[in-house]
């Protein structure tokens, strides 16, 4: 039986910051951003976004592009996140209550939803526990959503790398995108490459202030007393993404008895977790190195040297050109999305060979996931005959090129929750209403609505 994704659906906030503009205020080289690292735009949360928002949005996007799907068809909301609003209350709660807003009351009653949170690597376990749940359920669907708001501090490392987005995928039997048939291979390492701790501070420490009324964005003077932005090492955090990947991916060949093939060469295209335009270039040369050992001698004095001039190779550069490319295209537009960044490479690899008519039903797609602290699944996909019907009724290289550049001091106001008013008009959307802030038994209880 054939079980994958049917049909894809993504929300992409209105405003970005040209990342030359931040290359300027940070005085970074701006040619390290852009060709160093890929980067362009980082799309940029409005006022009245969240990853609530983004991810309703999205599955309403999804539903409106399969108009014959019913509400009471979905028997599961699955949500993918590392940017948790609510330590008991999940998005995918949330989430469902926005839907119910425009399909009526109760008419996700019967539906399971849960959130999972692995890092970037949730909404993949989301998609996988979704396709086991459909496997045994032949007959029902489910709505995967990977929603993140990639925020990182102010002038640190990862600033560069931020970004905003969520993706929808309707989960089936003959799906008409993709089907995944292949055992996952598993790396998984207990470590602190990357990280989000809870920063509740001692109630003595916090004059006047109950330490159960926190929530997130609020402070206290210079205390922080919950963040959005990870505690990382991002040099580290690099090494644990090559040593996972390469682990998983040798797991992936080993339980699929395909020890004696050079797998990644039967894949049409690679998709990878991509906290950044390049990381999946700069990193997969160690997967084809793992395949064809006589390249370096590892042995040697220069053997680091011989890596990095195989990564920077014409023979490499070709590879990328063909198989990671693709997936790149709205990722350096976009930004990391953590969870769900792996599909929006998969969408824009997608929308890539749509808009240049390849034809590439039957190819094989190959998954590298990750997810810090740390954790990497491979896997493998098929594409199946129909999947340009499953395809968003609006490409998301148009919504790219639609988003409006914001200047350097309104960014900073946007990270710093100091800006109130709204850049953009919402439309056809959802939004973040407000937060209760006085009734005591409802206190950080976020309210939304739907825009016409
Ligand atoms: C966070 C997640 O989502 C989970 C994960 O995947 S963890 C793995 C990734 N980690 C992160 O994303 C953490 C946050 N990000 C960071 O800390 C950093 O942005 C980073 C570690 C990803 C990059 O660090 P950095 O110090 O800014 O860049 P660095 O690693 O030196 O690379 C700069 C590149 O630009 C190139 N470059 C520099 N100046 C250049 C110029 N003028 N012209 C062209 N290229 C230039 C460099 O040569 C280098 O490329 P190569 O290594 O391929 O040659």
């Amino acid at each position: 039986m054939k079980v994958g994704i049917d049909s894809l659906a993504y929300f992409i906030p209105k405003i970005h910051l040209p990342i030359e503009t931040l290359a300027k205020a940070r005085n970074i080289e701006p040619l390290k951003l852009t060709k160093g690292l890929g980067l362009q735009k980082m799309a940029l949360l409005d006022t009245f976004q969240d990853v609530v928002t983004m991810a309703a949005n999205a599955a309403h996007n999804l539903l409106k592009d399969n108009p014959n799907i019913l509400p009471k068809e979905i028997a599961k909301i699955y949500v993918g996140t590392e940017s948790g609003i609510d330590n008991s209350k999940p998005i995918a709660s949330y989430t469902l209550g926005l839907l119910e807003q425009v399909y009526g009351q109760g008419t996700f009653r019967n539906c399971d939803a849960v959130d999972h949170t692995f890092a970037c690597i949730g909404a993949v376990d989301a998609m996988q526990n979704a396709i086991d749940f459909i496997k045994a359920n032949p007959t029902k669907k489910a709505i995967v959503i990977a929603t993140d708001y990639a925020k990182y501090d102010l002038a640190s490392t990862g600033e560069y790398t931020q970004g905003a987005g969520a993706i929808a995928l309707l989960i089936s039997t003959n799906p008409r995108m993709i089907a995944f048939s292949s055992q996952t291979g598993v790396a998984t390492e207990s470590v602190f490459d990357f990280f989000k701790p809870y920063r509740t501070l001692e109630k003595k420490l916090i004059t006047g202030k109950d330490t159960n009324q926190v929530w997130h964005g609020i402070e206290e003077g210079e205390i922080t007393l919950h963040k959005d932005q990870p505690v990382f090492e991002g040099q580290y955090s690099n090494q644990c993404y090559i040593n996972r990947i390469t682990e998983a991916y040798t797991h992936f060949k080993e339980l699929n008895n395909r020890q004696s093939e050079k797998v990644y060469q039967h894949w049409k295209a690679i998709l990878m977790h991509l906290p950044y335009c390049y990381q999946g270039r700069r990193t997969f040369h160690e997967i084809v190195l793992l395949e064809n050992p006589d390249l370096i001698d590892i042995t040697a004095e220069d053997a680091k040297d011989q890596i990095k001039a195989f990564a920077k190779s014409e023979k490499y550069m070709e590879l990328v050109k063909d198989k990671i490319a693709p997936s790149e295209i709205a990722s350096g537009n976009v930004g990391n999305i953590y969870t769900g960044s792996i599909f929006l490479g998969l969408l824009s690899t997608l929308t890539h060979f749509a808009e240049t008519s390849e034809n590439i039903e039957n190819s094989k797609l190959g998954f590298v996931a990750y997810g810090s602290g740390s954790k990497s699944k491979v896997f493998e996909g098929e594409v199946q005959s129909e999947w340009l019907q499953g395809m968003p009724s609006k490409s998301i290289f148009t919504a790219i090129e639609e988003s409006e550049a914001i200047d350097f001091d309104t960014y900073i106001a946007l990270h710093k929750k100091e800006r109130k008013s709204p850049l953009k008009q919402a439309c056809n959307e959802f939004i973040l209403d407000r937060i209760e802030q006085e009734i005591p038994h409802l206190i950080g209880a976020r309210y939304y609505k739907f825009i016409q």
